[in-house]
């Protein structure tokens, strides 16, 4: 963390481990297809039977299908943008695996701004045998290009250029241009008009960030892919909590499979929540108030507000609503009285009486105490 800045957490593990954690399955390809993925560049986990299709990336998904099935006819150039590990690399990367899967012979690349730029200044500077003239012809003789994070090419001059002259080539030919930023075209610093115009062409579409139901679809997959087999609570509570991105979704659950095989102990709601303790997405900051902390509460347990508050009497409502009067009691200075009226019209003596029970747990039972400690956190984060 000191030296990259990056929160990075080291599992040690052997061979066994690393087969446990990371089964091959589904990963057999047809003969010559994996060499054709490796010389596209691609990644051969990311295919449209793996991505998992919800509201927040339905366009960008049926805009990819289409140039995967007409490339460079319908689509072009296709644009996709979004927030960091929204899935944009997966998706261009899945049209690209379905055009290969149709004729291993496509000439693909998949390549970062980055990478485009270093091998352009290489092939300036004659490095690694690439002449510019071959630089020209690897990129202009493709049938797709995909170039990922565009907006680190913009404003390079020397590369923007060049990119542009590629850009014309291909879409001249009719061949498939997929672009992947951060933004969309317009929000780009100091992009050329020029190409702006080239870029707006084609179809512009986004990716948001995916609502609960696909956030347990993805982990749902992740899951059939990778051969686990979680609790469905387990997977509600990742889904429920972490809301950043996927990536950080997907990472949530092996930590939580790798850990549980390394201790040699099934999966629990106990073990996540402790283990994602510090990952979870914390909710809007809010003004510290008894309502709020009812609210959060409930949304944690998945609970509505007004089960809640009402007057059923079952385990699943009762220990929420006693842990919603603790934490009132302990973060905020509001009369007890007023609490009960919030929840529900309970009298002084049921807030206390329930605080007091939650306290009593709390200096044996674990998993309370980490839910209360998860609760504080998203309360005020
Ligand atoms: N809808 C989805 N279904 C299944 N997996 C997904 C989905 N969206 C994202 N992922 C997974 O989340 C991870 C991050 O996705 P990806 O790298 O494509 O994001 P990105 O938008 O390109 O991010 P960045 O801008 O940081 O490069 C990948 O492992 C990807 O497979």
């Amino acid at each position: 963390m000191e030296i990259t800045g990056i929160y990075t957490e080291i599992l040690i593990t052997d061979e066994e481990g690393l087969k446990e954690l990371y089964p091959k399955k589904n990963q057999e390809e047809q003969p010559g297809l994996e060499e054709a993925l490796k010389n596209a560049n691609l990644n051969s986990r990311y295919t449209f039977d793996s991505f998992v299709v919800g509201s927040s990336n339905a366009l960008a998904h049926a805009a990819c299908v289409a140039a995967a099935e007409m490339p460079g006819e319908q689509y072009n150039p296709l644009y996709i943008y979004g927030g960091a590990g929204l899935g944009k690399t997966h998706l261009m990367q899945s049209v690209a695996h379905y055009i290969l899967q149709q004729n291993k012979n496509a000439k693909i690349r998949y390549v970062t701004s980055e990478t485009f730029i270093n091998e352009f200044v290489d092939s300036i500077r004659n490095k690694n045998n690439i002449s510019p003239a071959e630089f020209r012809r690897k990129y202009r003789e493709l049938d797709v290009l995909l170039i990922d994070d565009i907006q680190f090419l913009i404003g390079k001059e020397g590369t923007q250029e060049e990119f542009f002259h590629t850009f014309n080539a291909l879409y001249d030919n009719r061949k498939q241009i997929i672009i992947a930023s951060d933004k969309p075209p317009k929000k780009i610093d100091n992009i050329e008009e020029r190409l702006l115009s080239r870029f707006e062409v084609g179809l512009t579409v986004d990716i948001q960030l995916p609502d609960v139901e696909t956030r347990m679809a993805i982990l749902r997959k992740k899951e059939e892919l990778e051969g686990y087999n979680i609790d469905n609570e387990v997977i509600k509570y990742i889904a429920d909590n972490i809301k950043s991105n996927v990536r950080e979704l997907e990472g949530a659950l092996t930590k939580v499979v790798a850990k549980s095989r390394l201790i040699k102990q099934p999966v629990t709601l106990s073990l996540a929540e402790e283990l994602l303790k510090d990952n979870i997405t914390p909710a809007e900051k809010k003004e510290l108030t008894p309502k709020w902390i009812i609210e959060v509460v409930a949304e944690h347990h998945g609970l509505s507000l007004s089960d809640l508050v009402s007057k059923r009497k079952n385990k699943e409502i009762v220990i929420p609503r006693q842990i919603a009067m603790y934490l009132c009691r302990e973060m905020t200075s509001i009369p007890l009285n007023t609490v009960g009226e919030l929840l529900g019209g309970r009298d002084h003596s049921t807030i206390i009486h329930g605080c007091d029970k939650i306290s009593k747990e709390l200096s044996t039972n674990e998993q309370l105490q980490s839910t209360i400690e998860v609760l504080r956190k998203k309360i005020s984060p």
